[in-house]
């Protein structure tokens, strides 16, 4: 597989807090990754709903792909990011006013009245897909029918991206699999759920598969960043699928956690499971490179941590060293919705949950955090367990990857919850998997995670009792 020729591909990776636009070089079987451009992201509150600032994110990443056109000769170019969330764009391909963040109240209660009218089964048996109040399918139950009837296309955001960068617009099927109104089995869109709410299903994009070449940059964008013959590639465009892509990892008894604002707890599978256990589970089924399915769930993350230091505005390395000195003491359930907005009052949301549970009350920040982590900690292990159960699967290590890999504290307490192995890295797992599908395209995953091994530091956390 060693090439001995450089390939050299740009990704942009969107997070709900940061965006950033980053260079890979693969050379000799080994990637490396430079980051030419941090941004910050997030909700922009209007008039009581929230939402993304997309247009500023294009700007950030028209200034990263400048940066980019000063390093030489580049192949290709990527963009992934979180799920769920789209532009609604008109026959004349401009955007529909502005795009929802699946944070924004919007939703209240939206999730309840679809699954009032369509039953559990049949949602669950067309999609595989975990009921989470924000999923695509709520969001459009949610829309005025005026402003879906003016729709022309519907694009989630790495393929509104793909579009404004060369004027194609499609699907890429890892995004497609989160909406739930994908069906994973026959890797169409589940129109009759769309149907059976009355929402047209005419602005639904033709589907494309991970490593699809869509064509060149536009000469637009061309003449803004000084790039030249730069091949869109769609990577796995859901950051997730792009961060399982780059799990190091050989065999098959092992598990993931994809650790940031979200924490997504799951196993590849070969097929969808979607069984009466799955759905009682509530697992979700999410298509991933190469025909790959993630059998997953999303846990609420560090995101909880993250809102809380909206207001404590510590520095975080120093708030796990100390959050690693106090004992554990209380612990919530991170999926409780309370915590699913955002807001100044996240600590007190947390000491309520406690207080209400008959727990002692976490009061420093070290001390919430720490009840935070614990929480998560115990949560991936229920989780791996169900796994296990539904899957008949058994998992012996836990490859945690992306920026909450970083946490020590945090590996350490899901090694001993799980009382299994942990393996850390790579921290830039999202990145090494856009980047590698581009380069690589369909290949098999395990040459895949052969170059990501080649090229990253992984760090092992046995379980033990001590945190
Ligand atoms: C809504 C979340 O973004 C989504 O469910 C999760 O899969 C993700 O994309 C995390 O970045």
């Amino acid at each position: 597989m060693s090439k001995a020729v450089a390939t050299r591909h740009i990704a942009v990776d969107l997070g709900a807090s940061s965006g950033r636009v980053a260079l890979g070089t693969l050379e000799g079987g080994r990637l490396h990754v430079e980051i030419l451009h941090r941004f910050p992201n997030g909700g922009v509150p209007v008039r009581g709903q929230l939402y993304w600032n997309v247009l500023g994110l294009w700007r950030e990443v028209l200034h990263g792909l400048k940066l980019a056109a000063q390093h030489g000769e580049i192949q290709s170019i990527g963009v992934n990011s979180w799920a769920v969330d789209y532009g609604l764009l008109d026959a004349q391909g401009d955007l529909l006013g502005a795009v929802h963040h699946y944070r924004s109240p919007r939703l209240d209660g939206v999730m309840q009245r679809v699954r009032a009218k369509l039953t559990d089964e049949a949602i669950y048996n067309a999609t595989g897909i975990q009921f989470l109040p924000f999923n695509t399918l709520y969001q459009l139950a949610a829309e005025p029918s005026e402003r879906l009837a003016r729709a022309d296309k519907l694009l989630m955001i790495p393929d509104l991206l793909h579009f404004w960068l060369c004027g194609v617009a499609v699907t890429e099927r890892t995004n497609a699999s989160s909406t739930q109104f994908f069906n994973p089995q026959t890797g169409k869109w589940a129109t009759e759920l769309l149907d059976a709410l009355n929402i047209p299903t005419e602005f639904l994009p033709a589907i494309a598969q991970s490593g699809t070449t869509l064509g060149l940059l536009t000469p637009e964008v061309e003449r803004e960043t000084g790039l030249k013959g730069v091949q869109v590639i769609l990577p796995a465009t859901h950051d997730t699928a792009s961060a399982v892509a780059a799990v190091p990892a050989e065999g098959r008894d092992w598990a993931y956690v994809s650790s940031g604002t979200w924490s997504l707890v799951g196993i590849e599978t070969p097929q969808p499971i979607i069984t009466p256990r799955s759905l009682a589970e509530n697992l979700t089924n999410e298509a991933g490179v190469g025909g790959t399915n993630r059998l997953l769930k999303n846990v609420m993350g560090l995101w909880i941590i993250q809102q809380c230091n909206e207001v404590w505005k510590l520095d975080y390395a120093d708030l796990y060293e100390q959050a690693a000195a106090v004992a554990s003491c209380s612990t919530i359930d991170p999926d409780d919705a309370r915590f699913l907005p955002p807001g100044a009052d996240m600590a007190a949301r947390v000491q309520a949950y406690c207080s209400e549970t008959n727990q002692s009350v976490p009061q420093t920040p070290a001390e919430i955090t720490r009840c935070v982590l614990d929480s998560l900690a115990h949560k991936t292990a229920q989780i791996l367990k169900a796994l296990e159960d539904v899957s008949g699967q058994a998992i012996r290590v836990v490859h945690v990857v992306g920026g909450g890999s970083q946490i020590a504290l945090l590996n350490q307490l899901i090694a001993n919850a799980c009382g299994k192995w942990v393996i850390a890295g790579p921290v830039e797992a999202t990145l090494m998997g856009n980047l590698l599908v581009q380069a690589l395209g369909q290949t098999d995953l395990p040459t895949l995670r052969q170059v990501v091994r080649a090229s990253t530091a992984l760090q092992t956390f046995s379980p033990n009792p001590q945190p």
